[in-house]
């Protein structure tokens, strides 16, 4: 049996980038995937716009649904303010195991929570699960038929407030459609839509910014 993309991307992380130090976790990724393996992280050039979008915000709370191999969780952890936490929600166990040690090799994991499930089952356990009132900053970037869903998930669990910001990954490729239409519509969301690429390629797709208004 052999090894899996992303124990493929792991074992690059661990061989090229220095324990301790997102921003070598960060590069490692990119490398891999530009020069050996495409994976679908949200990149380098999405990732810039995602970093000005957190240091922006400055959440205290923030939830990432789709984790992966953890490349945009070592991206957002890493700019959090101390005392503030992320929570990352990834389906697979397969790439939570991964993304558990991307992590740890970047040594944000006391900035992370990652849960292993389905979101649709974990948003209304927030709360309880992690007394959370509400997100400041939520990172949509997991199955694109459910980002319409959770996000009226969000709202009906009140983990919304004004001025949440909801920022979806891959609008235009793959596409997320029915969002984009809910979102771009909404009275209750003031929307940006960040042109840019496809990771690793020159295909277009972009991000979608979506302020909460209340
Ligand atoms: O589809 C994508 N990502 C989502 C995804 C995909 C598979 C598995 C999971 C399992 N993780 C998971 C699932 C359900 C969940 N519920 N709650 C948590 C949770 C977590 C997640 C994607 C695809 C492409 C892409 C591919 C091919 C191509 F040609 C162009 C573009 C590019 C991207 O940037 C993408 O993000
Ligand atoms: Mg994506």
């Amino acid at each position: 049996t052999g090894s899996t993309r992303p124990q493929r991307l792991l074992r690059a992380v661990q061989k090229n980038a220095t324990q301790g130090d997102p921003q070598s976790v960060i590069n490692a990724i990119d490398h891999f995937c530009r020069h050996k393996e495409w994976a679908m992280n949200v990149g380098d050039e999405k990732g810039s716009i995602l970093d000005s979008v957190v240091s922006e915000v400055n959440p205290s709370t923030a939830l990432e649904l789709g984790t992966y191999c953890g490349y945009s969780t070592v991206r957002i952890a890493r700019l959090l303010p101390p005392g503030s936490q992320l929570i990352t929600l990834e389906f697979n166990p397969a790439y939570a195991a991964v993304a558990k040690q991307v992590i740890g090799w970047a040594g944000l994991q006391d900035k992370v929570q990652l849960v292993e499930g389905p979101s649709g089952d974990l948003i209304p356990q927030m709360k309880d699960l992690f007394g959370v009132q509400s997100f400041d900053f939520v990172f949509l970037d997991h199955w694109k038929d459910r980002y319409l869903p959770d996000a009226k998930l969000l709202e009906e669990c009140s983990l919304l407030r004004k001025g949440s910001v909801l920022l979806a990954d891959n609008v235009i490729c793959p596409g997320t459609p029915e969002y984009l239409e809910y979102i771009r519509n909404s009275p209750r969301y003031e929307s940006r839509y960040f042109k840019s690429h496809l990771e690793y390629t020159k295909v277009e797709d972009g991000l979608e910014k979506s302020v909460f208004l209340g």
